[in-house]
């Protein structure tokens, strides 16, 4: 039975806009089953970061850029009724930041250097809400540990297609969940939104999830 139990006690929030592209962020979302309507509205923000920057520093960050960057989009009657979330989410091996793969020899590339060892997945989650300008942001990191693989199982990975928009090169929620041997951490926050965080962020803002 499909039973809706979340209740808005904030009265001036009519609508969440998710700043993002990602199929799985929105459908993460969906499975909150808000009563909210949710708006879908990516934007091109600047994704470059200074050399400096810490792995948490870099997706809060970017998450912020993200939901600033879709607010700037929305008129200025429909900023002041929303909350706007970013998020954005990084691999990090050895201290060295793993995006997304640019083409299939850097797949090749990311999972080589993957395989057989513990990395680190960070998702940076922001909220701003125009109409009072708050802004709040966190990030969770999650460890996971990649099974030996070997170069055949890579090749053949990497031609699934899978890898190619993903954060270092795998997805844990499709095909990328028979490389991973363990993880330690929440299993949404290596998917890209770490729902137990976002639930919390949300109540925040008056808007509880169960
Ligand atoms: C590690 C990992 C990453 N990913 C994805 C989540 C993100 O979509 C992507 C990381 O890139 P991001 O730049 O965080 O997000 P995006 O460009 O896909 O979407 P947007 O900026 O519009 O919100 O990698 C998985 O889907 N599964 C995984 O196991």
């Amino acid at each position: 039975m499909n039973v809706r139990s979340s209740s808005i006690s904030s009265s001036t929030i009519r609508q969440l806009v998710l700043a993002s592209s990602s199929p799985r962020r929105q459908e993460l979302v969906a499975s909150l089953g808000l009563s909210l309507p949710v708006l879908i509205l990516s934007s091109d923000a600047d994704e470059s970061t200074p050399q400096n920057w810490s792995p948490a520093m870099i997706v809060e960050q970017l998450g912020l850029r993200k939901a600033r960057a879709s607010s700037e989009l929305l008129s200025s009657e429909a900023a002041k009724s929303s909350l706007i979330i970013g998020a954005d989410t990084i691999v990090v091996l050895d201290g060295k930041v793993l995006g997304k793969p640019v083409d299939k020899n850097d797949a090749v590339r990311m999972l080589t250097a993957l395989e057989g060892r513990q990395h680190e997945v960070y998702t940076g989650v922001a909220l701003i809400e125009p109409g009072t300008g708050r802004e709040l942001v966190h990030h969770r990191m999650t460890l996971v540990t990649m099974k030996q693989l070997g170069e055949e199982r890579i090749r053949r990975y990497v031609e699934s297609g899978e890898p190619l928009d993903k954060a270092g090169s795998y997805g844990i929620q499709g095909l990328g969940a028979t490389m991973v041997e363990r993880i330690d951490g929440c299993y949404f926050n290596v998917v890209g939104l770490p729902l137990s965080l976002l639930s919390d962020m949300l109540d925040e803002f008056g808007i509880n999830v169960i």
